[in-house]
């Protein structure tokens, strides 16, 4: 229910505030739900692991560790997902990335929306669209849309997500 959203989205929102400001990125939360249990599969916030990862990037990381699966080897998650997988975010996944590593589109795309026996991410709940701040508009929403992947954004939290996820960032002077 919607109430249920809003509980995971203001969970994710406590997980970004643990996230070390930066002047060129998000502080963004997320985690991946076994919507069938209810059940937190994995947490992550921007920066949580070393190599300026991003939010939902440590989910996958975190997920795959949980399954004494290497680090390097996200293209086999849908292997160990449930089929039933959902990933919440406060901040929608990244399209394209100023640093050029890998965004969570894409990392979301390599899993799949699962089904037939495979697992994978069905749907994706977002706090707030990316600001065209970094990288311009964030087209990775039809991408994922594209793949069968629904992106449905969770309301109510915008300004505190905002707040959050820009506190790194140097006020424009006025
Ligand atoms: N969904 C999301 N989760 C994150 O954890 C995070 N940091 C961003 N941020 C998006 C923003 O576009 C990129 O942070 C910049 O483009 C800089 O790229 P890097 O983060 O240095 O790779 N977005
Ligand atoms: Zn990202």
């Amino acid at each position: 229910s919607a109430g249920d959203h809003q509980s995971y989205m203001s969970y994710c929102l406590t997980l970004a505030q643990k996230s070390p400001p930066k002047p060129t990125n998000y502080r963004v939360g997320a985690l991946l739900l076994d919507a069938s249990q209810n059940k937190i599969l994995a947490t992550g916030y921007t920066l949580e692991l070393p190599g300026n990862t991003h939010a939902e990037q440590c989910c996958f990381l975190k997920f795959l560790g949980k399954h004494n699966l290497p680090q390097d080897s996200e293209d086999r998650l849908a292997e160990v997902l449930p089929q039933n997988t959902i990933l919440y975010t406060t901040v929608e996944p990244c399209g394209k990335r100023l640093s050029g590593n890998l965004p969570c589109v894409e990392r979301i795309l390599r899993i799949g929306k699962g089904g037939e026996g495979k697992g994978g991410i069905r749907k994706v709940y977002v706090g707030v669209k990316e600001p065209e701040k970094f990288v311009g508009e964030n087209v990775g929403r039809q991408k994922l849309e594209g793949a069968g992947i629904e992106v449905v954004l969770v309301e109510g939290l915008e300004e505190e997500i905002l707040k959050v996820a820009t506190a790194g960032h140097v006020e424009e002077k006025a």
